[in-house]
This record gives structure tokens, sequence and C-alpha cells, in this order.
């Protein structure tokens, strides 16, 4: 990580992340650690491994909270929880999501509102704990989106609509949310190469195409998504509020 810069109010700040044992967001809680924060995650399967191994690595071990964040009592107890330990939040990473392949012909209803559940209304309903734990000392929310609805992707339109979804949320709830000085971002990535993504849906042919619509031809890591969250988050970046960042390698080149 010696690419990473330092953001000093970052350290000792209270951090949530859903999803912050595994992929993206085990970099994210990595990164954060690394800055000196208190971290605390929800995620689905058991992370103790990985709370060890950074507890090994940076001194310091993550709050980890098992549970289905859809779950919105849940999700606002492990929240509490979070500010009990650490105090009351100053940063919500919503990193937690799930792009499992779909076609519109095969689409339940019971699966769209499963869908949904965790790709927007998890998102919401942590957005709507944090303001309260912020309000009146302000803090930074980054919401993770997609570049795949921005490049029209098939194969998972719940995913893609969800994602256009969270700019939109990102947008109007920083309306609502700036008086209180709670910033919100969306970061979209483009393809970032997990090891899930690696075992799941990346075939060589998939990688090569995609890496000829990168204007940077390196395929991007989970630890590329550390500094532009690190910044989202930090009050380096105190006048931005409302915006969707891409970090994609140059793929959606707009302006
Ligand atoms: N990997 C990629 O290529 C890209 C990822 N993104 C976004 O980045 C973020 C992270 O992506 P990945 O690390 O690839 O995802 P992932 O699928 O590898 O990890 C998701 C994490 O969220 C947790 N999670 C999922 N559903 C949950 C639930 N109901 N309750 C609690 N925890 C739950 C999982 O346990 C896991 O730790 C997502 O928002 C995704 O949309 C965006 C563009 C590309
Ligand atoms: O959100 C995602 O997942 C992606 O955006 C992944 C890709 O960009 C992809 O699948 C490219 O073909």
């Amino acid at each position: 990580m010696d690419h990473q810069a330092t953001f000093h109010d970052l350290n000792g700040a209270s951090v949530y992340i859903t999803g912050g044992g595994s992929g993206v967001g085990a970099a994210l809680t990595d990164g954060f650690l690394a800055q000196g924060a208190n971290v605390a995650f929800i995620g689905r399967s058991d992370a103790s491994a990985f709370v060890e191994e950074m507890r090994d690595k940076h001194g310091r071990a993550p709050l980890f909270m098992q549970g289905d964040m859809t779950d919105t009592e849940l999700l606002h107890a492990t929240m509490q929880k979070a500010a009990e330990a650490h105090g009351p939040l100053d940063v919500l990473v919503n990193n937690a999501a799930n792009d499992k392949r779909h076609s519109l012909e095969e689409t339940t209803a019971e699966f769209w509102d499963w869908m949904i559940e965790v790709n927007l209304k998890a998102y919401y309903f942590a957005c709507q704990e944090a303001a309260r734990q912020m309000t009146g000392k302000g803090g930074s929310i980054v919401n993770f989106s997609s570049i795949s609805y921005m490049m029209g992707n098939a194969g998972y339109p719940i995913y893609t609509t969800s994602n256009a979804g969270i700019t939109g949320m990102t947008r109007s709830l920083a309306r609502e949310l700036g008086p209180q000085k709670i910033r919100i971002n969306a970061l979209a990535p483009g393809w970032v190469l997990t090891q899930k993504q690696l075992d799941m849906w990346a075939t060589p042919d998939d990688l090569a195409a995609h890496l000829e619509r990168q204007c940077l031809k390196e395929h991007l890591t989970p630890e590329d998504m550390i500094a532009p969250t690190l910044f989202l988050a930090s009050d380096a970046s105190r006048a931005m509020t409302g915006q969707c960042m891409a970090v994609d390698g140059g793929v959606v080149v707009t302006g």
C-alpha cells in the first residue's frame, strides 16, 4: 500500500462498512485501519479469520457483526453497537451488494424484491441510521455504485437498476443532509478483480474485452478502491457532496 495517502482526520474516526470482510470491503477495512480509524462491519459469512489477520497487521481488530443487512432492525442494531464501541459514526461506507446474474425472462417477483432489498433498501436504511448518528457533528457517507449501468451491461438488470438508483438516492440525500454537514457521495468502480469475480464471472475473453474499453491497460484490484474511498470519507473532499465518482481505469469518459 505504498501509494496510499494519509488522511489525518480519519485517525480515530468511527467507521462502519457493510460487507467489510471480503472482496473490496476487506480492502477498505484494511485501508481505514491503516489510517488509525476504528472500523466496524457487517457481513453474512463468518469473518473471524480476517478479523485476526487485521489484528495481527494493525494491532487493532475491526468489530465484526455477522448478520443479514436486509433485516433493517438488525442493521440498525449493529450500527448502534458500532457507536457504543467507537463513538457515533463519522463515516458510513455502503459497500455490500450482490451482482447475481439473471435475465428479465427468468425474474420472479420474489427475486426482484430480494435484489432490491440487498442492493437498494439496505443502503437507504443504513443512511437513515448514519444520519441520526451524524446529526449535530457531521460526517461522510460513501455509497458504492458501479459503472455497469452507465455501460448498459446486460446479464444483471436488477443490479444495474439498483446502481442507477444509488446515484439518484445519493443526490437527493445530499440535499436533505447537507444542512447537517453530512456529505454523501457515490463511488462507481469499473471491473475490480476480486477473488469472487475471478472465480465466478471473469472469462479470458471478457477480461480482454473490458481492458480494451479502459484507457488504462491494467485491471483494477480491490486495493485500487482504498484511496478514492478514503478521499471521499475524509475532510479532503469537504466541498464535495451528491457526486458520483467513477474509478474505472477510464471506461466511462465524460465531460
Ligand atoms: N467487483 C467488481 O468488479 C465491482 C464491484 N462494485 C461494487 O463494489 C462493492 C463491493 O463489491 P465486491 O467486493 O465485488 O462484492 P462481493 O460480492 O465480493 O462482497 C460483498 C460483501 O457484502 C456482503 N453482503 C452481501 N449481501 C449481504 C447481506 N444481505 N447482508 C450482509 N452482508 C452482505 C458479503 O458477505 C460480502 O462480504 C459493491 O457495491 C459492488 O456493487 C462495482 C463495480 C464492480
Ligand atoms: O458492477 C459490476 O459487477 C461491474 O461493473 C463489473 C464489470 O464492469 C463487468 O462485468 C464488465 O464486463
